[in-house]
């Protein structure tokens, strides 16, 4: 029989995990992904359903680095007067060989991590030379993560931050420490913006393309169902849009599939030099999410937690 699997809890991912760590190993996955080698990456779109809301499977098989997994993940409409967040998830890590589960670990900073060093990943690769102000909509538990590594890895002069309610938006303020600039307005917030991250549950546009500086960069989060929008017509349009997944932003992305937008690129089409980062031009990066991201996190985590477990 199997060893019965160890359980990672939320604190322990936290003193594990470092952006510093991840983003070169996402980098490397996201252009291994692009190579569609299946002995580097399987990832099929992730499977969901819709009656408990939104109920999602994420596996990933990396033959060459030897991971097997998946998350399982269920995104809610956030109850009022609940603790629980809106996305609830768990990554499983099997071992290839034999497929019994090895590890359970909490997904909660995983995705908050991963999801906001894929963001990065676009802006180092695609926001103008010398950008200055950052724009957060939404300021939820994806705000955090993408405050947290946008101001890690960037200097920017201004952030500014807008939410559905002005309470919200001050609660995350105040959180930054008060460095961030509170905003009335999506508007006020994105008005000369170089970059802007879209991390709301909206499911109607709270962007607008005639709001957006040219040249800005859009890391869009938000809206993952096919009737789902972050982005008005305009900006889709306008901008030259790259996804972390074609396939998952054709299948799963209301901004590409109901404004009609052709995915230029993948990130990793950039990270392997197969198409270009149009660096000068407005561009979005929709990001949907890919179980690769976990995948390699959760296998950083489970490195560090047995490197640390065998010593005691
Ligand atoms: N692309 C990816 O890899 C991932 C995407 N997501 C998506 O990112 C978004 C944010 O996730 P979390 O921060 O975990 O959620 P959250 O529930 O913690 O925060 C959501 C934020 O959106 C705001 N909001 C809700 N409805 C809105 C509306 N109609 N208009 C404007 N703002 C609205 C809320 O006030 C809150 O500030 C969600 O849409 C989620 O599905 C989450 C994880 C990974
Ligand atoms: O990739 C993920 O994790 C998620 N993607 C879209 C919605 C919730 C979580």
């Amino acid at each position: 029989m199997a060893a019965a699997p160890v359980v990672i809890s939320q604190d322990e991912v936290r003193s594990l995990l470092r952006y510093r760590d991840l983003i070169p190993r996402l980098e490397d996955a996201l252009a291994k992904f692009s190579r569609r080698d299946s002995a580097d990456v399987i990832q099929p779109v992730r499977s969901t359903s819709d009656p408990i809301q939104y109920f999602g499977l994420m596996p990933t098989y990396m033959e060459n680095d030897g991971v097997l997994c998946t998350k399982v993940l269920c995104f809610y409409k956030r109850q009022a007067g609940s603790a629980l967040p809106s996305v609830q998830s768990t990554v499983l890590i099997l071992d290839p060989e034999y497929g019994n589960v090895q590890a359970v670990i909490d997904g909660e900073v995983i995705t908050g991590m991963r999801t906001a060093a894929a963001s990065a990943i676009s802006a180092k690769l695609l926001m103008p030379a010398r950008a200055e102000v950052l724009a957060i909509l939404g300021s939820g538990h994806q705000a955090r993560s993408h405050y947290s590594v946008f101001t890690e890895i960037f200097t920017f002069k201004e952030v500014r931050v807008w939410s559905q309610t002005r309470a919200s938006a001050e609660r995350f303020s105040d959180w930054a420490g008060g460095a961030v600039r509170v905003c009335g307005s999506a508007e006020e917030a994105v008005r000369g913006a170089d970059v802007i991250v879209t991390v709301t549950r909206a499911t109607e546009p709270v962007l607008l393309g005639q709001w957006i500086k040219p040249g800005a960069h859009v890391a869009a989060v938000g809206a993952c169902r096919p009737d789902w929008r972050e982005l008005d017509d305009a900006l889709m349009k306008e901008a030259v849009v790259y996804a972390d997944s074609k396939e998952g932003a054709k299948a799963e992305s209301g901004d590409i599939i109901l404004s009609g937008a052709e995915v230029f690129a993948e990130l990793g089409d950039i990270l392997n030099g197969t198409s270009p980062a149009h660096r000068e031009k407005t561009t979005v990066f929709k990001s949907l999410g890919m179980g690769l991201e976990d995948a390699v996190s959760a296998k950083l985590v489970f490195d560090r937690w047995r490197a640390k477990n065998s010593q005691t």
